[in-house]
């Protein structure tokens, strides 16, 4: 495990850990679903489908919904049209941007690893006015993997300028898939609870947890603290 010396670059997933944007999403499946005649999903549905990026909702809405596979690029690209800027429906979740400007300001480097395509994550970080704190963004588009796959990861990290050898940092996520990603890049994770994350949190290897992001820049420090003492 590569260890977090302080201030160490801080990589973040975006949906259902900065951001709640499974309303956005909801809303643009079902105009597509609606348009294709077929029945809508709920928002719990959706939610439980986000995370692996656009390709792997849709998978997991036409089993679902019992589609045809083969229409599945018709679909997808339905949905960008809608997708590509929906930030109506999406809100940071409490705390988020004085937690960011805390990190920024005790000189941690921040990025975000998601794999919500690129420029929907440009998209939203102005919409909130907070791309400006992030060194380093990689999209689910931005390299050939996605996670639970390292590489992004690894990707957003090295574009912070961490040592591409023995990267130092922390990620912080909500999901199966931010869980997987991290464990296989070797980076320490944090787990945000109010996410879209479907195993039960014993379950997904992580450093520790959190419910409320005012109490993260601390359970940083605390956890820089205790991995750099090993
Ligand atoms: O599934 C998505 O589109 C994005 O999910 P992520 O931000 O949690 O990586």
């Amino acid at each position: 495990m590569n260890v977090c010396l302080a201030p160490c670059p801080i990589v973040f997933d975006l949906d259902g850990t900065l951001i709640d944007s499974a309303p956005d999403i909801h809303a643009c499946v079902n105009y597509v679903l609606e348009e294709h005649g077929t029945p809508h999903l709920t928002l719990e549905q959706v939610r439980a489908f986000i995370g692996g990026g656009v390709d792997v909702l849709w998978q997991k809405i036409i089993a679902a919904q019992e589609l045809q596979d083969d229409r599945k690029p018709e679909y997808m690209a339905a949905f960008m049209a809608c997708y590509h800027d929906a930030t109506q429906l999406t809100a940071l979740f409490p705390d988020v941007i004085p937690t960011l400007e805390t990190l920024a300001d005790r000189g941690h480097p921040l990025g975000i690893c998601t794999n919500k395509p690129l420029a929907v994550t440009q998209a939203v970080l102005s919409h909130f006015g907070i791309a400006h704190l992030f060194g380093s963004v990689i999209g689910g588009d931005s390299v050939p993997e996605r996670k639970p796959h390292p590489a992004p990861l690894r990707a957003a990290i090295q574009a912070l300028g961490a040592d591409p050898r023995n990267p130092k940092a922390i990620y912080v996520g909500d999901s199966e898939f931010d869980a997987a990603c991290a464990l296989a890049a070797s980076v320490p994770f944090l787990i945000y609870t109010k996410g879209y994350r479907q195993t039960p949190i014993e379950e997904l290897p992580h450093l520790a947890s959190f419910d409320d992001f005012a109490a993260l820049p601390a359970m940083i420090e605390t956890q820089a603290l205790a991995l750099s003492a090993h």
